[in-house]
């Protein structure tokens, strides 16, 4: 599909989120931990954009600011074309069920006071989408679809295992029939063996209820399988996005390199160089003028470490901020 034929289910220009982390006697900020920093990017619909980057790279702040737990510095979130923060109350409740949330940690985020059948079907009932009398026909129904019994409904979330209870976290997720999910980490709490049941159900999920994916993840190779486009993230800027052949055949910043060449490869006729980073991930409070990467990049150039390079279109859309693409 053509970038022209895709429809836009939400773009996000020029966000930001900056927190104060330290204030003086009279309460005016002494520093500021730039968590977003000026990140624009699309999500069509009907595909799963993956986000990745190294812890702190400010991922998850993306994520609850499109949820609407955070408000943003600075920039636009649009929905369907139109700007979050001037929606009407009607709208705002509208826009808060299309987009839903899964959470990494699929215990803390269920009550545990409830029965997983009264968390699935309590954000029907709140959001009054169907009949009392049919609320227990449909929490069947979901259930059904993330793979867990009927008579599982009375258990509480302590009685299920880790990948179980991220099933429910999805049941009550597609209860109130969104359209975008952002999933943050749902499977870095689970077992390797888990993960990928969990990952191919999300795939199959997005097929049948025609969803689409904001995938949160620290590393390139969760997002591999469930992504169409990905988007590589360092100390709170967007370092490249593009299709997902692109980004995994075609690397172009150094830093998506770097992160690619720390997956093992199962090819062992295949001889794979580590790039090896050196130096620490700088801090994002007053982080360093420039790329961000330049201290640690292996193919540092010129206005690295003094210009802030922009996000550009190398063609087919593939995006990057690296100044060895400065045109
Ligand atoms: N409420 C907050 N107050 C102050 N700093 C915050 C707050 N929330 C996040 N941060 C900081 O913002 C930065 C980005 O955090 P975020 O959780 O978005 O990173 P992440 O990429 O999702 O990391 P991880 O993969 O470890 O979850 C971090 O330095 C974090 O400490």
């Amino acid at each position: 599909m053509s970038e022209e034929k895709k429809e836009v289910l939400l773009e996000v220009k020029h966000l930001k989120k900056y927190f104060d982390v330290e204030t003086n006697f009279f309460g005016k900020p002494t520093a500021v931990l730039k968590a977003v920093d000026d990140v624009s990017f699309k999500i069509y619909k009907g595909e799963a954009l993956g986000l990745v980057g190294e812890s702190g790279c400010g991922k998850s702040t993306i994520g609850k600011m499109l949820v609407d737990l955070y408000k943003p510095t600075a920039g636009e979130i649009l929905y369907d074309g139109k700007d979050i923060s001037k929606l009407s109350t009607k709208e705002r409740r509208k826009y808060c069920k299309d987009i839903q949330l899964i959470f990494q940690d699929p215990y803390a985020s269920l009550n545990p006071r409830m029965t997983v059948g009264d968390i699935i079907g309590e954000p029907i009932r709140i959001n009054k989408l169907m009949p009392d009398d049919q609320v227990e026909d449909r929490v069947t129904y979901l259930m059904n679809c993330v793979g867990l019994a009927n008579h599982q409904r009375n258990r509480y979330p302590h009685e299920f295992s880790g990948g179980q209870r991220q099933r429910v976290g999805i049941a009550r997720a597609l209860a109130v029939q969104p359209k975008l999910i952002v999933c943050d980490e749902p499977v870095s709490a689970l077992d390797v063996s888990i993960q990928a049941q969990v990952l191919n159900l999300l795939d199959d999920l997005k097929e049948e209820f025609g969803l689409t994916y904001l995938f949160i993840a620290h590393g390139l190779n969760v997002v591999k399988h469930i992504s169409d486009r990905v988007g590589v993230m360092y100390l709170g800027k967007l370092m490249e996005v593009a299709d997902k052949r692109e980004i995994y055949d075609n690397p172009l910043n150094p830093y998506t390199q770097a992160l690619l060449s720390a997956i093992p490869s199962t090819d062992i006729t295949k001889k794979k160089e580590r790039i090896i980073l050196t130096g620490d991930v700088p801090t994002p409070i007053n982080p360093p003028a420039g790329c961000r990467f330049c201290s640690r990049c292996f193919k540092k150039t010129e206005g690295c470490d003094t210009v802030i390079p922009e996000l550009k279109d190398n063609g087919n859309g593939h995006m990057v901020a690296c100044h060895l693409y400065d045109k």
